[in-house]
């Protein structure tokens, strides 16, 4: 099939925002895509070509792309900057520089999808001697069979920015209209497997019955359990009757797989951080037994084995080199609190026997690998959570959760059968989209950030500036970050892609013209950049509104 194909429906969508019309638009591609192309088609629409879980990037600088832009259309890479100053991005900038160009090429052969995603694919296995200059190569060989159009969604695709205002829920929906399948159906296929190319070709194939038998694998993440807000420690116990009660560690939620000899440790993001904590791989193989499984946990950044600020976990995270210094410097320890898979799947088993096979199968004899502290509760003993509330906080830890014993692994879910109270009052969590650079001393930090909360359509509305609550380290880390994500500088102003996440506590909701949201925060204040989300995970307009009436 025509890369044209795909690209008109890329304009098709970019055209409107309401997400029915987006939904049948991908859905009457989807109908019309063959078979083996489909997952290809499904992962395009999201922007790239690999699964969310795996570690591959494109690894191409916007610089080099600029460049590879440059030399098809004909012109200096300062043209091609200016250019993705006035579009706004560069894949804007290619179109326009493509209607202008004055090269010819002259064996212009259309491009096929295939031929696109196999190229894309590509450039992510490129490494090692001359690797920038294959890249290019492979992006030029792309870029000069393109028409104008083609080379803005190429050039998209290859920094993930494909603006066309498609999220999964969108694709998820647009399968389940395609191929005839329920959508519940098409959810649980797609938090068990994370891959929504899957879904589609077996949704296409098999229908729901295919789609049913698709279950959790190791190696591959899933979609995590969440929680909700507990509106108190007895009211939640009571209503549930029965409770495990364990302490919140304020740490990264891990997800560890095992399969065969391969052990792999994933954020809520799916992000694979095994390289960056290679000690904790170290710990999990001594401590399981040697049998393929999926455990969920908190690791935790501690000093003198007290838990320290979730911000030196980050670190650890997001350290690439001088890992073994880290490892000394900030040891870390694992809470593990459930079992998704042991041999065969587990999700479906109740809560208290995960729990108790996840007891039986773990060696906790070295400090780094423990359980979370855990007791049951019911209406008799609702002191003790109380009291396991007290102790938590007063070790360091966040508060407490209150779980439903009786209740199954639902991925993906924010429910109520998972609870969390804490010590401290809620907080959003928010996307940045601009900023203003500060004065006098702080003239060459941004100090002013506007933040936004997403919106039914998978928009983004705006809510408030948040300026406090930043020291000047994470204000120079956040600046940095800005000028890697800027879309448009004028002035004191910035426009960025929306792509840092903040956490954010207020005084109080406020109703407020002068936002997209329609309301405001009194006194907002940055807790911490929250690397371990992304945009999926920011707090909805819709969350805050509840959060206003309640
Ligand atoms: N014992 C525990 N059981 C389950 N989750 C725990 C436990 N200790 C800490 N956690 C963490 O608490 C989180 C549950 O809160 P929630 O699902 O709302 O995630 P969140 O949005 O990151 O919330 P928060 O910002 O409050 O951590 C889990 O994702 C996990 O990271």
């Amino acid at each position: 099939m025509k890369y044209k194909k795909l690209v008109d429906v890329y304009e098709s969508l970019a055209a409107t925002t309401k997400r029915l019309e987006k939904t049948s638009i991908l859905s009457e591609f989807f109908k019309e895509v063959d078979t083996e192309t489909l997952p290809k088609v499904v992962l395009m629409a999201l922007g790239t070509v690999f699964p969310p879980w795996c570690e591959e990037e494109q690894g191409l600088a916007d610089k080099l792309l600029m460049k590879s832009i440059a030399n098809v259309v004909g012109v200096s890479i300062n043209k091609v900057e200016d250019q993705v100053r006035e579009q706004g991005d560069i894949g804007g900038a290619a179109e326009e520089l493509y209607k202008n160009k004055s090269q010819t090429t002259f064996f212009f052969k259309p491009l096929e999808i295939d031929f696109v995603f196999n190229n894309l694919r590509k450039l992510t296995k490129i490494s090692g001697d001359r690797s920038t200059s294959r890249k290019i190569a492979i992006v030029l060989e792309l870029l000069s069979s393109a028409t104008a159009t083609e080379a803005k969604y190429i050039s998209r695709t290859i920094i993930e920015e494909l603006r066309i205002g498609v999220g999964e829920g969108t694709i998820r929906d647009a399968i389940s209209q395609a191929f005839e399948v329920e959508k519940s159906v098409a959810d649980r296929a797609h938090m068990l497997t994370n891959d929504l190319g899957l879904v589609a070709k077996v949704a296409k194939e098999e229908g729901e019955n295919g789609l049913k038998k698709l279950n959790l694998s190791p190696g591959k993440p899933v979609k995590p359990m969440l929680a909700q807000l507990s509106e108190g420690i007895a009211i939640s116990v009571e209503e549930m009757g029965e409770a495990i009660c364990e302490t919140k560690y304020d740490g990264i939620r891990v997800q560890i797989h095992k399969k065969d000899d391969e052990i792999n440790l994933f954020t809520r993001r799916l992000e694979n951080i095994s390289k960056a904590i290679p000690e904790m791989v170290d710990y999990i193989r001594e401590s399981f037994p040697n049998q393929d499984f999926i455990a969920e946990g908190e690791i935790i950044a501690t000093k003198n084995n007290n838990p320290i600020s979730f911000q030196y976990m980050l670190q650890r995270v997001r350290r690439k080199y001088n890992i073994e210094k880290a490892i000394e410097d900030v040891p870390l320890k694992l809470y593990l609190f459930d079992l998704l898979y042991f041999k065969e799947p587990m999700i479906d088993n109740p809560l208290e026997i995960r729990r108790a096979t996840l007891e039986s199968i773990v060696k906790t004899e070295k400090s780094q690998i423990n359980l979370s502290k855990m007791i049951k509760v019911t209406v008799e003993n609702i002191s003790d959570a109380q009291t396991l509330f007290n102790e938590s906080i007063s070790k360091g830890h966040e508060g407490i959760m209150i779980k439903n014993p009786k209740e199954p692994y639902i991925p993906g879910i924010r429910g109520k059968k998972m609870l969390k109270f804490k010590a401290e009052p809620e907080t959003l969590d928010v996307v940045v989209v601009g900023g203003t650079y500060g004065v006098g001393k702080r003239a060459n930090f941004i100090g002013s950030y506007k933040v936004a909360l997403a919106d039914e359509n998978g928009g983004l509305k705006t809510l408030a500036h948040v300026a406090t609550g930043l020291d000047d380290e994470t204000l120079a880390e956040l600046t940095n970050l800005m000028k890697k994500y800027k879309i448009v500088e004028k002035g004191t102003k910035i426009n960025v892609e929306p792509r840092i996440i903040l956490e954010i506590a207020y005084s109080e909701i406020v109703k407020s013209p002068e936002y997209e949201a329609g309301y405001s925060l009194r006194f907002p204040v940055v807790k911490r950049i929250r690397e371990d989300k992304g945009l999926a995970d920011i707090d909805t307009v819709e969350r805050l509104k509840s959060m206003f009436k309640g």
